[in-house]
Parts: structure tokens; C-alpha cells; sequence
């Protein structure tokens, strides 16, 4: 596979969705083609984890977004890298591994339920204040309960956040955290790019599966 596996993950209201949209901007401006994306996805399986989550909880949710998550790389993530294109991803494993966690999830199940699903080449951890964001995510819109909860949930997920971006970096994961502390989102999405732009002139490492759970629970 070709392609570059980029990932654009955070908490909710932090930017995620205009970022991704920037830097996918950005890059296919610098003549790579592109494929953005996002999990949970357009599918009926995605609809039903993004609009479920009062419905459903712990290891419901965990497997149903694991599942859209194969489905997604199966017909959509492998054959556009297959393709050659950079693909950039709204959210994917580090929502699970904090989100799941917050809902009870044994964090080494989750790790195993997400152990075939592709590695990416790059997975960009956005981080701000809690506040900030929790007001961002509630005047979009609150369609999930991991929505709800204000300052003291922001402050929570972000720190799982930041303590997800170390395990996936010991479990050999290429992470970069960036803090949007006071930019705009094109300020954000500029430092982003010059991190892309390394990782396109890297040869690409094939995508393997994530497969790191044991890693984790040695750790
Ligand atoms: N750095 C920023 N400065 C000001 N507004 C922002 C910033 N990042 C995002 N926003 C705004 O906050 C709202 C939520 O952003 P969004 O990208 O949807 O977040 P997410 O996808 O992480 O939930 C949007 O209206 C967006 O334009
Ligand atoms: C990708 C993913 C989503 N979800 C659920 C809960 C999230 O609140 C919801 C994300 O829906 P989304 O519309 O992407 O929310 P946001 O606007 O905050 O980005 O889907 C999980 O529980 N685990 C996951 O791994």
C-alpha cells in the first residue's frame, strides 16, 4: 500500500473536524491525492455507534465501533492507500482506547478487539483547554452522552488523551500531540502540515495491523 494512514483524534469540540478538513486542503494543494474520512462512519453501523451511545454501553458500544472500524478500513481506508492516497481520519483507535475506558472497558479488550486494525503512519493527538472545547462541542450540537458532563468530563478525556498518546507511542505508534492553546484553525492546521509533509517524503511502511494488546499489558 502506497498511501499514507494519517488520523486526526482528540476530544469533542477540540477541532478534530476542521482540521481534517484544512490539512486534507493543504495537502491536496501540494498535488497528493487525498481521501478524507471519519469513524464512526456514514454507514448504517456508524450512524447507529454516533447516534446509540444513550442506547448503547461498555462492551456494545466498544464492539460495534470496532466493527464499523473493519468494515471502514475493508472498503474504504485499504483501498484508497492501496490507491495512493493519503488518507485522513476523524477519530479512530485512541477514541476507543479513552472512550471505551471511560465506559468501563477493560483497556487491554479494547487493544485486543482493535489488534487487526491497520497501524497508522502518523496519528495526530489534538489537545485544548477543556473548557473551551466542551462550549465548542455543546454549541454544535450534543448528539452523544460523551458529550455531556461539562468542564470536569472535558478535563477527564483530555487527560485520557494525553495518556493514550504515550501508549500508543510505547506501543511503537508514530504520535504527535499538538496543543491548540490559543491558534485559529489554519495556525493549527500550518504546524500540522510541515508534520505531514516529513511523512510524505518517508517511504510508506505498508500498513501493518495494530496488533500490539501484548505489548500493552506488559507494560
Ligand atoms: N482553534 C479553534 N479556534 C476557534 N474555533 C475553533 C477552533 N477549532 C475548532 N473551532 C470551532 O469549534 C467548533 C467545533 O470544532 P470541530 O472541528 O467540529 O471539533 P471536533 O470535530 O473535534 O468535535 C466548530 O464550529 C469549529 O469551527
Ligand atoms: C470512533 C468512536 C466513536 N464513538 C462514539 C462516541 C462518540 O461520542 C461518537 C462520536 O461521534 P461524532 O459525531 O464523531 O462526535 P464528535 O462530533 O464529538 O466528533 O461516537 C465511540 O464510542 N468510540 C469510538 O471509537
Amino acid at each position: 500500500m502506497t498511501g499514507r494512514f494519517v488520523v486526526v483524534d482528540g476530544p469533542s469540540g477540540v477541532g478534530k473536524t476542521i482540521i481534517t478538513a484544512l490539512l486534507t486542503r493543504l495537502v491536496a494543494d501540494a498535488g497528493w491525492p487525498v481521501h478524507p474520512t471519519k469513524e464512526p462512519t456514514h454507514t448504517t453501523l456508524g450512524r447507529t455507534a454516533r447516534l446509540g451511545t444513550d442506547d448503547y454501553h461498555g462492551l456494545t458500544l466498544a464492539c460495534l465501533v470496532a466493527a464499523d472500524r473493519y468494515h471502514h478500513l475493508e472498503t474504504e481506508v485499504r483501498p484508497a492507500l492501496v490507491a495512493g492516497k493519503v488518507v485522513f481520519c476523524d477519530r479512530y483507535l485512541p477514541t476507543s482506547l479513552v472512550l471505551q475506558r471511560l465506559d468501563g472497558v477493560d483497556p487491554a479488550y479494547i487493544w485486543d478487539l482493535n489488534r487487526y486494525a491497520d497501524r497508522p503512519d502518523l496519528t495526530i493527538v489534538l489537545t485544548g483547554d477543556p473548557t473551551r472545547s466542551r462550549t465548542r462541542a455543546a454549541e454544535r450540537g450534543i448528539h452523544s452522552r460523551f458529550h455531556r458532563g461539562g468542564p470536569e468530563a472535558g478535563k477527564r478525556e483530555r487527560e485520557l488523551y494525553v495518556q493514550v498518546a504515550d501508549e500508543l507511542t510505547g506501543a511503537g505508534f508514530a504520535v504527535h500531540v499538538h496543543d491548540v492553546g490559543e491558534q485559529q484553525p489554519d495556525e493549527v492546521a500550518a504546524a500540522l502540515f510541515a508534520r505531514v509533509r516529513s511523512l510524505l517524503a518517508e517511504p510508506s511502511d505498508g500498513h501493518t495491523p495494530t496488533a500490539s494488546a501484548d505489548l500493552i499489558r506488559e507494560s
